[in-house]
């Protein structure tokens, strides 16, 4: 598959090893940054990130920062993206089953390294369970 990934520099840590992750998964992934820990502006990683996935260049976006909230904020000012913030594996496969999201938002000063790989890994293999659900994502647009 390919999946983006990005955030701000309170996600940096964990990015490195879950990029590690993906690629031993046999992901293709895409780094949207940040590169080093400093501290950055999360918009700046977003935007492009999800402009990836409405263009069809990748399939999936992990963004990774402190809380979650600004990435998801940001993420969802796109038209193509349906952006979930994350904080329990169970959540992560709610928001493939149920709305089918493109992008997994992980507050990463809030959950370990362990439980963001399986949230990661639940998102990637959990499929959109339509139906009814289909016809709220299809509501979700309000422009
Ligand atoms: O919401 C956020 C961005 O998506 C995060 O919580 C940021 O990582 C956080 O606001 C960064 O705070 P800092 O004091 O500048 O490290």
């Amino acid at each position: 598959m390919k999946i983006a990934i990005g955030g701000d520099h309170a996600g940096f840590e964990y990015k490195g090893d879950l990029v590690k992750h993906l690629q031993e998964l046999g992901h293709e992934v895409q780094d949207f940054g940040p590169n080093s820990p400093d501290s950055v502006d999360y918009p700046d990683q977003v935007h492009p990130l999800a402009e990836s996935i409405e263009g069809g260049k990748n399939e999936y976006g992990i963004l990774i920062c402190g809380s979650a909230n600004g990435v998801a904020i940001t993420a969802n000012k796109h038209q193509g993206i349906r952006a979930g913030l994350c904080w329990e594996v169970e959540v992560a496969e709610l928001i493939r089953l149920h709305n089918d999201a493109n992008i997994i938002c992980i507050p990463a000063r809030f959950v370990s390294l362990e439980k963001a790989t399986a949230m990661i890994d639940t998102f990637l293999t959990t499929e959109f369970e339509g139906g009814r659900h289909q016809t709220r994502v299809n509501k979700i647009s309000c422009s």
